[in-house]
């Protein structure tokens, strides 16, 4: 295929930057892969696993002559690395990100971009709870969305992107930053936050029941352990920089969770069925809609 862009600078060599540049090759593209990292073992592993072309010291060597630019570092140092590559960029390129918060991202790096250059920020909906170069895989995007943001952006330079993701495996989709703030409050950050103080809980109660809680975890616990492992930095990143949505949604959690509380108190059997038989429906639904990959025959009258 024609390679949508001709040098690709990937800023941070971590899960997101390894898979794109391993979903990069994997679609044949021929543009030639640039990264870098802050520090130096992480660019020895990315050199180890080969994914770049080149990988080199700092951040304004990369995006030399580059025409797409990845920023993909944890959200809070999204505001340093732009700085440093802003006087650096080549003219008509596009910088893009691949935060998991986009109003903070936008507020902290657009003033760095130059005029001449197009910052689209982005956000693909997939990973995992690894992090780092060795945790990267090229099928990470197969089928899942990337939301990019299309405030302002230039209608050629959007597409040109969007194509650059569906090469990747990616379903794309635009939306303003602000929405997608509070969609995701909802959809990934309150639930992370919820699996952290899962796994919290459970270590607390640990020193009482001497390790069965960990030895003898049913399926749901594990999931909530697998997504508590999840990078730390990047995590507080998040909240860090999604506080109003994140605060809303906690703030009507809680209300839900206390009903909840209220009518297991209560012995109201009827009130925790319907609840119940709400979110079972939400569940069925997304899976009929073929939007959970993971699980092919869950609600279309296989397991229920
Ligand atoms: N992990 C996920 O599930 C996931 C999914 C979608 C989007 N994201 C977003 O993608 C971005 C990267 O996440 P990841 O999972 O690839 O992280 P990662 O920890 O695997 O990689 C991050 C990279 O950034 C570098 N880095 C860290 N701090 C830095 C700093 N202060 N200055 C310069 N470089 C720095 C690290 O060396 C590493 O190369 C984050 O903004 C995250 O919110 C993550
Ligand atoms: O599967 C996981 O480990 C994830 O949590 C991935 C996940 C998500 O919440 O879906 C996490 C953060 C991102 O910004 C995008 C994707």
């Amino acid at each position: 295929m024609n390679a949508p862009y001709d040098r690709v600078a990937l800023i941070g060599l971590g899960l997101i930057a390894g898979s794109m540049a391993l979903a990069m090759r994997r679609a044949g593209m021929t543009a030639e892969i640039v990264g870098t990292a802050r520090s130096a073992e992480t660019r020895a592993a990315a050199e180890r696993r080969s994914f770049c072309d080149r990988v080199v010291v700092t951040a304004a060597e990369a995006v030399a002559n580059a025409d797409l630019v990845v920023l993909a570092v944890p959200v809070g140092a999204m505001a340093a690395v732009a700085a440093e590559i802003g006087p650096h960029l080549m003219p008509g390129a596009t910088v893009t990100d691949v935060g998991s918060v986009k109003r903070a991202v936008i507020d902290d790096v657009a003033p760095h971009i130059p005029p001449g250059v197009h910052f689209i920020p982005g956000h693909p909906l997939a990973g995992t709870e690894r992090s780092g170069p060795d945790s990267g895989f090229a099928e990470l995007f197969d089928n899942r969305f990337c939301l990019l943001i299309d405030e302002g952006a230039d209608p050629q330079a959007l597409t040109r992107l969007a194509d650059f993701w569906k090469a990747l495996g990616a379903q794309v989709e635009t939306m303003d930053a602000d929405h997608h703030d509070r969609v995701l409050a909802v959809t990934s950050h309150t639930p992370h936050l919820i699996a952290y103080t899962m796994v919290g809980v459970a270590d607390d109660l640990r020193r009482v029941t001497d390790s069965e809680v960990i030895r003898y975890s049913a399926a749901g616990f594990r999931d909530f352990t697998r997504i508590a492992a999840s990078d730390p930095t990047m995590w507080r990143d998040v909240f860090l920089n999604n506080r109003e949505a994140t605060l809303e949604i906690l703030g009507r959690f809680t209300e839900e969770l206390f009903a909840l509380q209220r009518a297991i108190r209560k012995g109201d059997g009827d009130h925790l069925h319907a609840y119940f038989t709400r979110t079972r429906a939400i569940r069925r639904g997304i899976v009929e809609a073929g939007q959970d990959t993971d699980a092919p025959d869950f609600g279309r009258g296989g397991r229920s």
